[in-house]
């Protein structure tokens, strides 16, 4: 039997994200599970010396997103609840195995696997590619302090990676629907037509698994 879609949406920091996925809830009537971010301790140290704080900081998203997953998709999903996320579980990979190294990495991996393989996992993405430009501009536009010290070669590495880890779930998991969405010519906060394309897009997907449920 398939689950009732689970949806996340993806990409680099300062591609919209938590905008679209909070927007797409609102207009399909969803719940949705949002990261929290504010109340991270480690960020803004890890911004400042990423080797130092490195595995505290990925260990954190790791255990939170688990807890929160846990808590409320495994929630939704038994209950045959569609439910929207603004991240993806594997989001921790991605930036795990590129900030972290050695014996620290290698552990991690194990730790990953053991709290999320059996957690449900997203069957449709929308993922926001944007320019480092656009991001850019977005994360200042956000204007969060701690995410000042960013360096930009570790963004525009991050672009390149998530590009990667997409196109390794298209080839390993051919069932889950990924949606890309170009944040350079979409603009679903400006512009209602190109937001309510996606919703329809989405609302169909759902309404399609559904019925196969
Ligand atoms: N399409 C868009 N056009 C203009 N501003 C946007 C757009 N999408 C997001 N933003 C703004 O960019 C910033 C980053 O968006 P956010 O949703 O927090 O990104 P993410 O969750 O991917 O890091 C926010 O200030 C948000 O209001
Ligand atoms: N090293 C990691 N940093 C992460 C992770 N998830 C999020 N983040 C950072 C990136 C941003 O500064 C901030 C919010 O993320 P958004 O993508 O929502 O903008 O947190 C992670 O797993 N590892």
């Amino acid at each position: 039997m398939t689950q009732p879609p689970f949806i996340a949406v993806e990409g680099p920091i300062g591609a919209g994200k938590t905008t679209l996925s909070s927007m797409l809830a609102e207009e399909l009537n969803l719940p949705i599970i949002k990261e929290i971010v504010e109340e991270n301790p480690f960020l803004g140290k890890f911004y400042d010396n990423i080797d130092e704080w490195s595995f505290q900081l990925e260990m954190f998203f790791l255990c939170n997103r688990y807890k929160q997953l846990e808590d409320t998709g495994v929630q939704y999903i038994s209950q045959n609840q569609p439910v929207i996320s603004d991240y993806h579980i594997y989001k921790n990979m991605i930036f795990a195995e590129r900030t972290l190294k050695g014996v620290k990495r290698d552990k991690y991996r194990q730790i990953y696997h053991v709290l999320t393989d059996d957690l449900p996992k997203p069957d449709i993405i929308i993922y926001i590619r944007a320019s480092l430009d656009t991001l850019l501009a977005r994360i200042e536009k956000r204007g969060r302090v701690f995410e000042e010290a960013m360096d930009t070669a570790y963004l525009e590495q991050l672009m390149a990676d998530y590009d990667e880890a997409m196109a390794s779930i298209a080839l390993s998991e051919p069932e889950t629907k990924i949606i890309t969405i170009d944040g350079d010519i979409i603009d679903f906060v400006e512009n209602r037509e190109q937001f309510h394309t996606i919703a329809s897009q989405l609302k169909e997907l759902i309404h399609e698994r559904i019925q196969h449920t």
